[in-house]
């Protein structure tokens, strides 16, 4: 059997990756960030400053130098292609399908499905979250579909960890922290909600779009720790910067966007912005294909405590008190199952600005008003 030939008896096709947009939109001014000095003191020291000004501004970043090469990121596109260009009856079998009535977001989360603020536009979205490959997983959704690409799949999330673990440590320096404080509550092998993530949007009718807004994928923040997005071309996702303006994220070649997720907003007292975001209708030249996806979400450990860090920095800042107490943290499960629930758990995906959403002491906004 060839390389590209699966054990379905099918083809792989190669995916081709789109090319970038000729308009002149107004893209917001992400930091990049060459990962590989990270190997050196100076270096580390440079990207902790250097992602200091990326937190306490837009929260975004994209990393270059990150070890992926072109061929690992193209496998993970034609796997990713290859899955949702399979039967619909094929993926959506219930089996297969997230369980948002518990804020379980692996597997499946079905296209079409669901109503976009209150119109009868359908949600254009459809993807498929991986749980890490981890025996604590073994009773988690796995799609037979993907059996033969298991191994490539575990080795690609792995490698995406480490580079959250770089980050990570890069986030503690920066708080003065220990270096381990966040990665050692980010390791692969420990329970978690993490996923790496297959995600397609489908382009709708001008008409349609009309209707919502050209909304693709509602105003949010990221619900847990560090999201990793290999770049796309794309254009579609924005920012809402400090002046509240919609900016679109620039493509970088070969590098990987992150983002702060709303768990290490906690974790900094809002030092470290999780900033809300956005997906709308790409540009006309973009418009003749799926917009695939790749990510890698970062959730923090199941039975981790969700509370402001002992930084000396926070401390001297005022924004964590000397000798915090907190009677009844909220865990890392307890927050991102809530907040899955929340946010999916409708027939209609309405708009969320303004609205609060709060387990325990943990309250956030997805769009400020
Ligand atoms: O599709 C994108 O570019 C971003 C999607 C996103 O923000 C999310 O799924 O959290
Ligand atoms: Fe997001």
């Amino acid at each position: 059997m060839g390389d590209n030939i699966n054990s379905h008896g099918t083809e792989l096709p190669t995916w081709h990756r789109p090319a970038k947009t000729t308009y002149d939109l107004p893209w917001a001014d992400i930091k990049v960030l060459d990962l590989g000095k990270f190997e050196t003191t100076s270096g580390k020291a440079e990207l902790v400053e250097e992602l200091r000004d990326a937190v306490l501004t837009t929260g975004f970043f994209s990393l270059t130098d990150t070890g992926f090469s072109a061929e690992e990121v193209q496998r993970q596109y034609d796997i990713a292609q290859g899955f949702f260009a399979i039967p619909q009856e094929a993926k959506s079998r219930p089996e297969y399908k997230c369980d948002f009535t518990v804020g379980n977001y692996f597997g499946y989360r079905e296209i079409f499905e669901k109503t976009i603020m209150g119109t009868n536009v359908r949600d254009n979205v459809e993807l498929y979250n991986f749980a890490k490959f981890t025996p604590h997983n073994e009773s988690e959704i796995r799609h037979p579909w993907f059996d033969q690409y298991n191994a490539e799949i575990e080795a690609f999330s792995r490698k995406a960890v480490d580079v959250a673990g770089k980050v990570f440590e890069l986030f503690a320096l920066m708080l003065e922290l220990p270096p381990d404080y966040f990665s050692s509550r980010h390791r692969y092998d420990a329970p978690s909600d993490d996923h790496l993530r297959y995600m397609s949007y489908r382009p709708r009718s001008a008409e349609d779009d009309a209707k919502v807004q050209d909304t693709w994928s509602r105003a949010h923040t990221d619900f847990g720790s560090l999201t990793l997005l290999w770049s796309q071309n794309v254009a579609g996702l924005q920012i809402k910067t400090s002046s509240g303006e919609w900016r679109y994220v620039p493509p970088v070649d070969g590098g990987i966007v992150c983002n702060v997720g709303d768990t290490m907003g906690f974790w900094s007292a809002s030092y470290m912005k999780s900033t809300t975001h956005r997906v709308v209708r790409p540009p006309a030249d973009q418009l003749d294909g799926n917009r695939l996806g790749l990510f890698y979400f970062v959730r923090p450990g199941n039975d981790v405590d969700i509370k402001p860090a002992p930084s000396p920095l926070l401390k001297r800042l005022g924004l964590v008190a000397e000798n915090q107490e907190d009677a009844a943290p909220v865990t890392g499960l307890q927050y991102v199952r809530e907040r899955v629930k929340n946010y999916h758990n409708h027939s209609d995906y309405g708009n969320r600005k303004g609205q609060h959403f709060q387990v325990g002491g943990l309250k956030i906004v997805d769009e400020a008003e």
